[in-house]
């Protein structure tokens, strides 16, 4: 009853309101989620702590120095997650229709292409694509390559004979950005005692992301796919571009008639 007058003032602007900004922090935490920006997000409140704990004890030159620097606090957040930032507003800009059939049937269809062949010859490697949580954390871990994703690409740099063969590449947006990236490895001990290091490491990167990853085994030639530290093994290549559609949201913003159609 106590809470009735609360209720009598609440408009429906109040209430789309409060789920528009809980559903931006909820797209801000699933970017950040995994970054560094998580790291800087809990200095940046140590810090907002401290100046609240120093207005109460009286430090007054702490208080100062700290209210300075928190009166500029905008601006740096805005220079520290410049990049968070300038990747959800991309995010949010462009139109999901702009992306269907250009960006990401070519990208799945070269990764298709380029895991098929080293499924056939044996030759080992992690693909990973970026989703909604930022992976710059590892991205850093790798070597720089920033090149449009192609076959003959991928299959150079997991040959054995190339120095980048060892570690995943990370795809974001269609775009191959890092090679011989180092991946957590996973540490669920349900994992098929056969599973060696490069599908843990494959599987690790989807227990701390939203990332999907795709291995081959160097072993048996195998091609399997991790999304949410779940594992499909040894699978064909129609099946894997047909889990990358699905799961890289592909099949959700193809046209209806042309799904009616080809299916
Ligand atoms: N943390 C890691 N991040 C990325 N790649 C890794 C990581 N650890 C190992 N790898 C890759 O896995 C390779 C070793 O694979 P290993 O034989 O131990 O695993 P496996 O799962 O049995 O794979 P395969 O079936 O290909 O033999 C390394 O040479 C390296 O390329």
């Amino acid at each position: 009853m106590e809470f009735w007058p609360f209720w009598k003032f609440l408009r429906w602007q109040d209430v789309l309101d409060i789920l528009i900004v809980a559903y931006l922090f909820y797209r801000i935490l699933l970017l950040i989620r995994g970054t560094r920006a998580v790291q800087m997000a809990a200095g940046l409140s140590v810090i907002v702590v401290m100046y609240f704990l120093a207005g109460e004890l009286k430090l007054l030159t702490l208080h100062w120095l700290l209210g300075t620097f928190m009166s500029s606090i905008f601006l740096v957040v805005v220079i520290i997650f410049q990049e968070d930032i300038r990747r959800a507003l991309i995010h949010m800009g462009r139109s999901p229709f702009v992306r269907v059939q250009t960006e990401y049937s070519q990208v799945i269809e070269e990764v298709v292409k380029a895991v098929s062949f080293m499924a056939e010859k044996k030759i080992g490697a992690i693909i990973v694509f970026e989703r909604e949580t930022g992976l710059n954390e590892f991205i850093e871990s790798g070597i720089p390559v920033e090149a449009r994703v192609n076959r003959d690409l991928l299959i150079s740099i997991f040959h054995p004979t190339s120095p980048l063969h060892d570690g995943a590449v990370i795809i974001r947006e269609g775009r191959l950005l890092a090679a011989s990236v180092i991946l957590p490895l996973s540490t669920n001990p349900h994992i098929g005692r056969g599973l060696g290091t490069r599908h843990r490491a494959a599987i690790g990167i989807t227990e701390v992301s939203d990332a999907v990853s795709v291995v081959v085994s160097e072993e048996t030639g195998a091609i399997s796919l991790a999304v949410g530290g779940k594992i499909t093994r040894d699978i064909s290549a129609p099946t894997l571009r047909k889990m990358l559609s699905e799961f890289l949201g592909f099949h959700s913003i193809e046209p209806w008639w042309r799904r009616k159609i080809f299916k």
